[in-house]
């Protein structure tokens, strides 16, 4: 595995909830966060059928654009009583034609799920795929998983995305119902990261 002995790292999103994560999760190792906010970058087209494939394209389009080293992110729910969707089509599920809207992607997995007469629990899991990418074209991979359940109604107000409706196992809130810190204790996103943790040289 190849370390990072750089100062600066841009993350290659334009979803606001997942750079406020980063820059959480990134804050003890020093590093500076660079985002889109410093850069206009290019969003590339998610045409991979993967997580990783996705993951590679966002963090080539961002490393070419700026030079810097560049770390993507590509994640999404899979629930169980839906085969797997939405899958790599999370976000897509949030599209209206204006913008995307959660709510209109949570209603729509609840009703598929109530369509199926799916059993509870509603079993799922998020999943996040992190490409870290050099300049040289060098890639690193680690990914991380968050077992829990769908629920409805949706509750919490924190967060972003389908944390009002992903109750995370072995906790009674929500996603949106914790405080940042709280979900970074356990997400799949803070998962990943941890692996990611020998890159920087600190203990896993
Ligand atoms: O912790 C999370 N809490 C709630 N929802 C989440 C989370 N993590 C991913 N998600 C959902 C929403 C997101 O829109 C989609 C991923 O789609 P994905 O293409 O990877 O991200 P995105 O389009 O929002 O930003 P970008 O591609 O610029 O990194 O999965
Ligand atoms: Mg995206």
């Amino acid at each position: 595995m190849r370390r990072f002995d750089g100062d600066t790292l841009l993350i290659a999103t334009h979803n606001r909830g997942k750079l406020e994560e980063f820059r959480a999760l990134l804050a003890p190792h020093g590093i500076t966060v660079k985002s889109n906010r410093d850069f206009d970058l290019p969003e590339p087209e998610e045409t991979e059928a993967t997580f990783v494939g996705n993951a590679r394209i966002k963090a080539r389009a961002a490393v070419d654009a700026t030079g810097l080293p560049a770390l993507a992110d590509d994640s999404g729910i899979e629930i169980d009583g839906l085969d797997g969707a939405p899958g790599v089509h999370t976000a897509d599920w949030a599209e209206t034609g204006q913008g995307r809207d959660f709510h209109v992607a949570m209603e729509r997995a609840w009703r598929e799920l109530e369509a199926r007469a799916a059993p509870e629990p509603r079993t799922a899991r998020f999943c996040a795929t992190l490409v870290l990418r050099w300049p040289d074209g060098h890639e690193e991979v680690f990914e991380g998983r968050a077992e829990g359940r769908i629920v409805w109604p949706m509750r919490g107000a924190d967060g972003h995305g389908y944390d009002p409706i992903f109750q995370p196992e072995g906790h009674d809130r929500t996603f949106g119902e914790m405080p940042t810190d709280e979900k970074n204790a356990i997400s799949h996103r803070a998962r990943a990261l941890k692996k990611m943790q020998a890159v920087f040289g600190d203990p896993a």
